[in-house]
């Protein structure tokens, strides 16, 4: 069976899409492993799961079908063998440092193992705190384990930016290997689900990354610019080697992909992946920090290509805005940039994703409310800005796209 994945572009009008509601994880972030677990506060989990339902429903109202990973993820694991084989790849990539690690994976294995597959997925995405695991006194397992820290799994907190841990390239998956290890065992759903869920377990899709490479990349690095072209981010998460590797697996299997702009980012928090900086609004608009905009001309940009040997080869450019005509066969290009480019709107919205926008059709896009000088700024260039309120949700230091993992667009545009 063909691919059911379809992804050509950022823009193209959305069909299919997997995202993933807050749930108890949020309530097992704690103070003291905030900045572990990549948050910056504690989001109010009610008020987070109110607003995601809001952004849930900002998806469908163009018509985008809206698939939830917990679901996704419960059915893949519905048959017997695949759940002990998920429970059991789980533990072990799950960060258990004690020597005598066998005890504690067989003591977690039992406990885990009876779950139906809807439980089992909410508790691993949850976490598993120490305090919910009745051990008898003769157990040797609390004192195989890490006094300090409250959980025999940690939360996976970040799971609703589904847009990291896998990404769809054209007909194809790119399992990411997270750069933290607060999130690289969010990769395992998204393997489990596309190899045993009916939706995608028949088909034939490529697998253009491996998530058991040395080298990190995320997906919030990676856009679908067009047909043949990719952007990658150079960023905080993800490597040159990963890029390059990308790209010669993409070749390796004929892609379409004739070619991958590298865009090197600062590497700071606060520009932790190309899509925090730069996201595409329509053919020919895109939103870009302020930051960047200065130095759009002097940027270190790579265009990675395959010579008539098939060898790769590395063009050097510094002007975004001509690379990106040049690569994209445009006439005309916009940047826009967020918080009508004045210093602080800029910082302060671009820090609470106000250029992070997820396209549901070219030149209309999601985008947090709180962003309202951006977002105005983008009405004033054509654009319809269907606002999403924000108050808890953008505590992770994410927005629509970094929520949005999409599995198919149409292709006109
Ligand atoms: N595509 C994105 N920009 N994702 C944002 C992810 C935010 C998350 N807290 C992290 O640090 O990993």
């Amino acid at each position: 069976m063909t691919s059911p994945f379809n992804i050509y572009s950022e823009i193209g009008s959305l069909e299919k899409v997997i995202i993933h509601r807050p749930g108890k994880e949020i309530e097992n972030i704690y103070p003291d492993y905030l900045e572990a677990l990549l948050f910056d506060d504690i989001p109010n989990l009610r008020v987070a799961q109110k607003e995601h339902d809001q952004f849930a429903k900002a998806l469908q109202s163009k018509g985008a079908e809206v698939l939830y990973l917990t679901d996704l993820a419960t059915e893949a694991l519905k048959a017997e063998e695949t759940k002990k084989a998920f429970i059991k790849d789980f533990i072990k990539l799950s960060q258990l440092t004690h020597q005598e690690e066998d005890k504690v994976y067989t003591y977690l294995y039992e406990y885990l193992a009876d779950r139906e597959p809807e439980e089992l997925v909410n508790m691993l995405i949850s976490g598993i705190r120490k305090e919910e695991v009745k051990v008898e006194t003769d157990l040797v397992l609390p004192g195989l384990i890490d006094s300090n820290k409250p959980f025999y799994i940690d939360p996976l907190p970040n799971m609703y930016f589904t847009r990291d841990p896998a990404s769809i390239i054209g007909h194809g998956i790119s399992y990411n290997r997270m750069d933290h290890t607060a999130r690289k065992n969010e990769t395992l759903f998204m393997k489990y689900i596309t190899a045993h869920h009916p939706l995608f377990s028949d088909s034939d899709i490529p697998q253009v990354n491996d998530d058991k490479s040395r080298f990190p990349i995320e997906g919030g690095d990676i856009l679908v610019l067009s047909q043949d072209t990719l952007a990658i981010g150079l960023s905080a998460r993800t490597s040159p080697e990963a890029i390059e590797i990308l790209f010669k697996k993409l070749r390796s299997l004929n892609s379409p992909i004739k070619q991958v702009i590298a865009v090197e980012i600062p590497k700071k928090r606060a520009f932790m992946h190309l899509d925090t900086v730069f996201t595409q609004l329509d053919t020919n608009k895109f939103t870009v920090h302020p930051a960047v905009m200065k130095i759009a001309d002097d940027m270190n940009l790579y265009i990675l290509r395959e010579n008539s040997n098939r060898q790769v080869v590395v063009e050097r450019k510094s002007n975004l805005i001509e690379t990106l005509k040049s690569c994209l066969h445009l006439n005309e290009l916009e940047l826009i940039p967020v918080g009508d480019g004045q210093a602080i709107e800029a910082a302060r919205e671009q820090w609470n994703d106000g250029s992070n926008t997820f396209a549901l059709a070219p030149g209309t896009v999601v985008a947090y409310d709180r962003n309202y000088v951006t977002n105005d700024t983008l009405k004033s260039y054509g654009i319809d800005v269907i606002e999403v309120p924000s108050s808890e949700l953008a505590r992770g230091r994410g927005g629509p796209r970094c929520m949005t993992m999409p599995i198919s667009r149409k292709n006109s545009l």
